[in-house]
């Protein structure tokens, strides 16, 4: 079932033209020109039931515009958008009750009451009966690991500890749907880590879909398996992350542990890199496999052997690459 449905959607700004020539500060400031640019530009796509989509691109490309139309906080220049069968913008107050929002830059929680508070003002706005709360409230303060922190006041958390309570404060009312907008900009392994294991976890225990924008390469990687790549606005890449690795030349890597290597001895093909005592070798055909390992084994004491599959931050960084260029 799609549970999002969003077609030719265009969103417009206007914008002064950045002043050229002499006289430039007085002619922008009472310049009536105005330039309008498609910041979302086109873009169709739907997204099924239970899926975490990766919603990824360069800083500008109209990702958290794209989440803002998404959410309802901003009304489509043209296209349609279908979350949950409403339209965003049209039903904002039915629509809240069915999607989660977190902008990870801002925050929903009050900044001079304990998060405890926060979350059972939340609950209060939401109509969450008592014992739902309690139960969600108790499942999220153990797995985001927030119990230390429950009766601090907000202003006195740090980030990877307020991102957390966002998280939490964007669930507790149970949404099918939750945006995330960069949720784990700035924070420590150990947060992101919780972070992108509670989203695993509630995506699989309750279906909650999940799209989220993020520059953190390894939030992709962990969590999405299928990636939606925008720039200036448009949709260049939309699929699953393996069609992504395939279409952008991930390779799959021979990964062989030799602590005695020999390069002048050795006549196969070309390792392409080494890493300590690792050596890998491109698997550009997987009948090469076979006869490369014979030949290792001949040649050399081998401790170990694995093959790697085409890791998704590489594939996407030749995605920007070639973008940039
Ligand atoms: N309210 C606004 N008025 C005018 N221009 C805007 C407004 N909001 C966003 N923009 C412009 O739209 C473009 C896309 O912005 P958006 O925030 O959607 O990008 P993004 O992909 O989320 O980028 P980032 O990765 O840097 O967060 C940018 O050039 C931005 O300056």
């Amino acid at each position: 079932m799609d549970i999002i449905v969003a077609k030719n959607l265009v969103r417009q700004f206007h914008s002064k033209p950045k002043p050229t020539g002499s006289f430039k500060l007085l002619k922008a400031i009472f310049s009536f020109q105005k330039e309008t640019k498609n910041v979302v530009n086109n873009v169709t796509f739907t997204v099924r039931k239970g899926d975490i989509v990766g919603y990824i691109g360069p800083n500008g490309a109209g990702k958290s515009t794209t989440i803002k139309m998404l959410s309802g906080v901003l009304v489509p220049t043209s296209g349609t958008v279908h979350v949950n069968g409403m339209e965003p913008h049209k039903n904002r107050k039915q629509h809240a009750r069915h999607i989660g929002v977190v902008f990870g830059q801002r925050t929903q929680l009050w900044w001079d009451l304990p998060l405890i508070e926060s979350f059972k003002l939340l609950g209060k706005i939401y109509d969450v009966p008592k014992e739902r709360f309690e139960r969600n409230l108790e499942m999220f303060t153990d797995i985001l690991d927030m119990s230390s922190f429950l009766k601090t006041p907000v202003r006195q958390l740090s980030l990877g500890q307020r991102m957390r309570g966002d998280i939490a404060a964007a669930l507790l009312h149970e949404p099918e749907i939750l945006f995330l907008d960069e949720p784990t900009i700035g924070l420590d392994i150990m947060a992101k880590e919780k972070i992108q294991t509670f989203l695993q976890q509630i995506n699989k225990e309750k279906e909650i879909t999940i799209i989220l924008t993020t520059h953190n390469l390894d939030d992709i990687e962990k969590l999405c398996r299928r990636v939606i790549f925008i720039d200036k606005g448009k949709v260049l890449f939309d699929g699953g992350t393996e069609e992504l690795a395939a279409e952008f030349e991930g390779h799959r890597y021979l990964v062989v542990d030799a602590p005695n290597w020999d390069e002048a001895a050795w006549s196969g093909p070309p390792v392409e890199r080494r890493e300590n005592n690792q050596l890998f070798f491109r698997i550009e055909d997987d009948k090469q496999v076979a006869p490369m390992i014979k030949q290792l084994t001949d040649l050399l004491d081998i401790h170990n052997l694995t093959v790697q599959e085409p890791k998704i931050d590489d594939v996407i960084k030749q995605l920007y690459k070639r973008i940039e260029q």
